[in-house]
């Protein structure tokens, strides 16, 4: 046994790359057989890709959305209780009234629902020649942080384009998270460019582990996700990546190197709030 586990101060997450259809009982039954081999292996933290039920897209939102609690969130509440994990449900279209929302719900081992994340900056592209999409116009956009405990790590929960805004994640550095985790689908011209990159800095700037989890990569789909599920550490490097099909990563993280990067490079005691300072608003 490594020093690291015999301290406790280590965690495994699996990271499920899954391949999602249109058939929301198909997904459903995929998940649960996913996280079922995750957590088998070991995983005590499981996590979904964005829109784990459904596909994405803009014309599906309506269509898939359900109320939480509803049929998605007990069928998670149920599988973290079955297999004794806690569940980060990737994303999926969340009904509220008259509003739908892009949603993250987290469970813990015993089914319990311990945090709620709704996406906070919707992903509004126009990249002429290549992609043009409007998340706003279906999807009502989050108004809050998110954060939750498991075995001593503090962890933030954004939803794939919220890996954009450093201030976010800055803020959950602040908030004193150790592990920042994105499901996300990007596509086949943002991904290869930014995914990876988005991911290594944000861990750099706020010293951090950073999970990105993507749906497998569908040829037949609408939008075509990128895949490449991974893991970086707080110094940058990649601990573990997929390709682009269906697969569970595996990514163990690690409080004590967490600490002694913290140590070894003060960035978060070195910020000169006399020149700029990060405000939180809410
Ligand atoms: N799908 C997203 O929310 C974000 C994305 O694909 C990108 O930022 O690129």
């Amino acid at each position: 046994m490594n020093s690291a586990a015999a301290t406790g101060s280590t965690m495994l997450m699996g990271l499920i790359q899954m391949s999602v259809k249109k058939n929301k009982p198909a997904n459903l039954t995929r998940c649960a057989q996913l996280v079922q081999i995750a957590a088998k292996n070991g995983a005590r933290l499981v996590a979904l890709p964005e829109c784990f039920n459904c596909p994405y897209g803009t014309e599906y939102f309506a269509e898939y959305a359900e109320t939480i609690p509803g049929e998605s969130t007990e069928f998670l509440s149920k599988l973290a209780q079955q297999f004794k994990v806690w569940l980060v449900g990737g994303s999926m279209p969340e009904r509220d009234g008259d509003k739908l929302y892009n949603t993250s719900t987290v469970f813990s081992p015993t089914g319990e629902c311990v945090a709620k994340h709704r996406k906070v900056h919707l992903f509004d592209i126009d990249i002429p020649g290549s992609i043009t999409f409007k998340e706003s116009e279906t999807l009502s956009p989050g108004n809050s942080f998110t954060t939750f405990n498991v075995d001593g790590f503090k962890i933030g929960l954004g939803i794939c384009y919220d890996i954009r805004f450093p201030e976010m994640a800055q803020a959950y550095a602040k908030l004193g998270c150790q592990v920042l985790l994105y499901p996300g689908a990007f596509n086949m011209t943002t991904g290869p460019a930014h995914w990876e990159l988005l991911a290594r800095s944000r861990a750099v700037d706020n010293q951090v582990y950073v999970a990105s989890i993507s749906p497998a990569r569908s040829v037949d789909a609408d939008y075509i996700a990128y895949g490449h599920t991974l893991c970086v550490d707080p110094w940058g490097c990649l601990v573990a990546e997929a390709d682009e099909t269906e697969q569970i990563v595996y990514a163990e993280i690690d409080l004590n190197e967490v600490k002694s990067i913290r140590q070894q490079i003060p960035v978060s005691q070195q910020k000169r709030s006399d020149l700029y300072q990060l405000q939180f608003k809410k």
